[in-house]
């Protein structure tokens, strides 16, 4: 079953055209990475999702259902939860507080949500009446996707959960998301810089380069791929080799 669809999407910021007829899918069950280094559009296709940016052509759907140009509220309430970026968590509010925030957009009581989420990450339980603000970079990534579960989200994006965290603290969080897949069946979008990782916990990935979708495919296969083994595996050959890069980069296959 498909849950997201993106068909040629264009997003511009004024003049500039950061995403270029981007099309991706994401099937339930899965962990979908998006690589790309700085500037190649990965954050401006997660705001255009969740209804952050408007885009100027181009259709999102989820569960068949267009989603395109609503309201970020909307889109969260059609089951989308953004994490972003780790520090992006409440700071005066208390762990739980802000953990019990990511519910909003339900009725019901989110206490066995609450419980779930002290099961993956028993640090927050353990800090649960202190400020966010107090949190270590780590945690306060641990808050920011606890808190993106309290949504129960039938697609949960996140944006660069590694982002400033040592390489142990990656994998740690890495852990959790892959078993959050797993045992809870949680469906992902992820955007990553570290490549390296998000091939291992990923079933499928696309490679974003100037607003294109230049590559895509099982990550299996992705990691087999000379480019991709170069170019964001950090695989690259002797210098000889290095002269042909910029030929190579356009040969994407
Ligand atoms: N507010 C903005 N105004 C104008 N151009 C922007 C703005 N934000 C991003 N861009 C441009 O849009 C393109 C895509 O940027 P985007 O932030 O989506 O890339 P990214 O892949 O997420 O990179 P990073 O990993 O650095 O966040 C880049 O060329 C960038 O310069």
């Amino acid at each position: 079953m498909t849950v997201l669809s993106v068909r040629n999407l264009e997003t511009f910021y004024g003049a500039i055209m950061a995403l270029r007829g981007v099309s991706i899918d994401v099937t339930e069950g899965e962990i979908v990475t998006i690589l790309g280094a700085n500037g190649a559009g990965k954050s401006t296709l997660m705001k255009t999702i969740a209804g952050l940016m408007d885009p100027e052509k181009g259709s999102i759907e989820l569960f068949g259902q267009s989603i395109a140009g609503l309201e970020p509220d909307r889109v969260v309430r059609a089951g989308v939860s953004l994490v972003p970026e780790g520090r992006e968590v409440f700071p005066y509010l208390t762990v739980e507080e802000n953990l019990k925030l990511g519910a909003y957009t339900r009725r019901d009581d989110p206490a066995s949500d609450l419980e779930l989420v002290y099961d993956y990450f028993p640090i927050l339980k353990e800090r649960r009446k202190q400020n966010a603000g107090y949190l270590s970079g780590g945690q306060q990534q641990m808050l920011a996707i606890g808190r993106g579960l309290m949504a129960r989200p039938r697609l949960m994006m996140l944006d660069e959960p590694s982002l400033g965290l040592s390489p142990l603290l990656t994998q740690e969080i890495f852990g959790i998301i892959a078993r959050l897949n797993a045992e809870q069946k949680v469906t992902m979008l992820l955007v990553e810089q570290n490549a390296h990782i998000a091939l291992a916990t990923a079933h499928t990935g696309y490679v974003l380069e100037m607003g294109r979708i230049v590559m895509g495919g099982p990550t299996e296969k992705l990691r087999a791929s000379d480019d991709i083994q170069e170019f964001y595996l950090g695989k690259a050959e002797a210098n000889e080799r290095g002269q042909k890069r910029w030929k190579r980069r356009k040969t994407w296959r």
